[in-house]
C-alpha cells in the first residue's frame, strides 16, 4: 500500500487511530499531538525490531541510534545531542555552508544549474569540513551522489533501492577506514569535531561508529530535498521571493518551518507496541506496528487551518509546539525526535534567503512533485538559469 499510494496512504484511511498493515504486519496509524505523546512513551512503543531491513540497509545503517531503546538509546543519543544542538556548532556549520555556497555560486552565472544536485554537493562539502572529514581530491561529486542515493532509495524496491544499498556499502567502508585511522593514529582529525567524537566512542565498534558518523553527514546532505522544495515554493508563489527579501531572519525561519510542514518528505515513523494497548478506543495488539503519520499530521486541518495553503505567516507569531509540527518526529529530542532539527531549520532559512537574493530564471521543465514517490522530489530536480 505504501509503495502504491505514497504519502496519501495513511491520511487516506480517514479517522485516527486507523488499523492497517505495513509489509504484511498489523499496524495502527495515529496522528495529532495526543498521539505524539502516546507514541513517544516507551511504555507504549519501542523501536527494536521496528525498522525494516531495506530501510536499515539504505537509510540508517545497521545498529543505528534509531533502533535502540531505553538506557542504550539514552546514552547513544546524548552523543548526538551534544554535537548537534550546541548553538556554536550549528553556527560553524552554517558558516561552512555559506563558504561552500559562495565558492559554488561563483561558477553559476550564465549556466544552467540543477539545484538539487548542486546543493547536495554544497552541503556535502560543508558538512564534511565541519565534521573534520577530509574528502580525497576529486571525490566530492561521488560522495554527494552516494549520500543522496541512500535517502532516495529507502522506500522502493527498484533500481533506486539497489543504488542506495551500493552507495551505503561504499560509504560505510570509507568511513570505517577513517574511524580505524583515527583510532590507530594514522588519520588526524580536529579535536572535538564530530568525526573525532564519534570515532573515539569506546562503546562503538568501528562499523557502528561509521554508521553513526554517516547518520550525521547523510541527513545534513538530505537538506537538499528541502532546498529543492524551497526553490519550488519560490517558483510556485513568486511573491514569496520579495517577502523573504523584506522579512529578514524572522520571515526566513517561518518560511523554513512552512516548507517543512507543507512539502512531503518523511512519510511516517514507526515502532512496535510493547504490550496490548488501547488508544482512542482502538485496541493495538502487542508486537504490532504503531505508525505516527507525519504527513497526515502536518496537513491536519484541526492543527493547520487551510492546510494545503502555503503560508509562512503561520509561524510568524509563534514557534511551532513540540507535538504539532513533526516533519522530523515529535516529542522531546532526548527521545527519538530528530537531533538535527535546529541544524535543518538554520540551513533552510539561510539557503531560502540566498535563493531569494539570487538573480535566476526557471526555464520550462517538469516541476511536478508526485505524492506516490517516496521520498518526493520535483521531477526535474529544479533547473535554474543564473543570470
Ligand atoms: C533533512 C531534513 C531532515 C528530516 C526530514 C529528518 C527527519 C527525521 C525523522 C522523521 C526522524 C525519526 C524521528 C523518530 O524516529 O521519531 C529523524 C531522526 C534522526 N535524525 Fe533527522 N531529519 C533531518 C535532518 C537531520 C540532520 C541534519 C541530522 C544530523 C545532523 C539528523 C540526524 C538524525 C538522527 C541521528 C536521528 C535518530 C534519532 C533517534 O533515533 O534518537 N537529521 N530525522
Amino acid at each position: 500500500m505504501m509503495l502504491l499510494n505514497g504519502y496519501s496512504w495513511l491520511p487516506g484511511l480517514g479517522r485516527t487511530p486507523a488499523p492497517t498493515r505495513l509489509l504484511g504486519v498489523r499496524a495502527t496509524a495515529l496522528r495529532g499531538p495526543d498521539a505524539v505523546r502516546f507514541f513517544y512513551d516507551e511504555r507504549h512503543v519501542r523501536r527494536h525490531g521496528a525498522l525494516p531491513e531495506p530501510v536499515r540497509g539504505t537509510l540508517t545503517g545497521k545498529g543505528a541510534v534509531h533502533t535502540l531503546d531505553g538506557e542504550d538509546h539514552h546514552r547513544r543519543k546524548a552523543m548526538f545531542l551534544a554535537l548537534l544542538k550546541e548553538p556554536a556548532h550549528i553556527k560553524r556549520l552554517a558558516d561552512e555552508v555559506d563558504a561552500a555556497w559562495d565558492a559554488a555560486s561563483a561558477r553559476w552565472p550564465g549556466r544552467k544549474v540543477i539545484l538539487f544536485e548542486e546543493s547536495g554537493r554544497i552541503l556535502t562539502d560543508a558538512v564534511c569540513r565541519w565534521a573534520g572529514v577530509q574528502l580525497p581530491p576529486g571525490t566530492l561529486p561521488r560522495v554527494a551522489a552516494d549520500l543522496q542515493a541512500m535517502v532516495d532509495g529507502f522506500a522502493t524496491g527498484g533500481p533506486r533501492h539497489w543504488r542506495a544499498r551500493r552507495a551505503r556499502g561504499r560509504q560505510e567502508r570509507q568511513f570505517q577506514a577513517l574511524v580505524s585511522g583515527v583510532r590507530d593514529g594514522s588519520a588526524v582529525v580536529p579535536q572535538g569535531s564530530a568525526c573525532d567524537v564519534v570515532a573515539r566512542q569506546p562503546s562503538l565498534s568501528p562499523r557502528t561508529a561509521a554508521v553513526e558518523l554517516l547518520n550525521i553527514i547523510r541527513p545534513t546532505v538530505a537538506v537538499s530535498w528541502f532546498v529543492a522544495f524551497t526553490a519550488h515554493a519560490l517558483w510556485r508563489w513568486p511573491g514569496q521571493r520579495q517577502a523573504l527579501r523584506d522579512g529578514g531572519a524572522e520571515y526566513a525561519r517561518a518560511f523554513a518551518h512552512e516548507v517543512r510542514r507543507f512539502y512531503p518528505f518523511a512519510p511516517f515513523v514507526g515502532g512496535r507496541a510493547v504490550d496490548t494497548l488501547t488508544y482512542g478506543g482502538v485496541e493495538i495488539p502487542k508486537g504490532s506496528m504503531v505508525l505516527l503519520d507525519i504527513y497526515g499530521q502536518n496537513h491536519d486541518n484541526l492543527l493547520w487551518p487551510d492546510p494545503y495553503r502555503f503560508a509562512p505567516q503561520r509561524f510568524l507569531e509563534r514557534e511551532p509546539g513540540q507535538d504539532d509540527l513533526i516533519p522530523q518526529g515529535g516529542g522531546d529530542p532526548a527521545l527519538h525526535r530528530c537531533p538535527g532539527e535546529d541544524i535543518t531549520v538554520t540551513l533552510m532559512a539561510q539557503i531560502a534567503a540566498r535563493l531569494a537574493a539570487l538573480d535566476y530564471e526557471v526555464p520550462p521543465q517538469d516541476l511536478e512533485i508526485s505524492l506516490r514517490r517516496i521520498p518526493a522530489l520535483p521531477r526535474s530536480r529544479v533547473v535554474i538559469r543564473v543570470r
